[in-house]
């Protein structure tokens, strides 16, 4: 079994805000992420497929073709993007690292499995360069 990363880079806007809770409330326990100006980060994504080495190639998977795929389904959909707005993915959702991890998982799962033999092993999220997530699915 071996596992194989793919880094990708996406800038995406976002607040932390729940419209049940007073503006109060949302400064307790958010604070500055509770701004109504959004504000931005610089994320990092780490895209971990596993599996075994069966091809001629000495691939688990092309890492072009991982690339595309992370790109179709994640990197397009949030590029440039503000995530409370404008990410049908995570309509509904708190902007949290913790849920985008997830659902970018859940996004990549189908089409990385779609390889025979290649599985998704984690996703791992920073939002900033000291405050990630991994998710590892289940
Ligand atoms: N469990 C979570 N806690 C927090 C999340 C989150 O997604 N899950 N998010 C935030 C903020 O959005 C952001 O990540 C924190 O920003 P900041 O405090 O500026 O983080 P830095 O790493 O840049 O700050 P340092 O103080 O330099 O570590 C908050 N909590």
């Amino acid at each position: 079994m071996i596992h194989i990363t793919r880094k990708e880079h996406f800038n995406a806007a976002h607040r932390m805000y729940r419209e049940e809770w007073s503006a109060e409330k949302n400064f307790e326990v958010f604070g500055k992420c509770a701004n109504p100006n959004w504000h931005g980060h610089n994320y990092n994504l780490y895209v971990t497929v596993k599996g075994e080495i069966t091809h001629a190639t000495g691939y688990l998977i092309d890492l072009k073709e991982l690339k595309q795929i992370i790109n179709e389904y994640v990197i397009e959909k949030l590029d440039h993007k503000n995530i409370n707005m404008d990410v049908e993915f995570m309509a509904g959702k708190m902007a949290s690292t913790e849920l985008l991890t997830i659902e970018i998982f859940n996004q990549l799962k189908g089409p990385i499995e779609a390889y025979p033999g290649v599985f998704l092993h984690s996703v791992k999220l920073f939002e900033t360069e000291n405050n990630s997530a991994e998710y590892f699915g289940g």
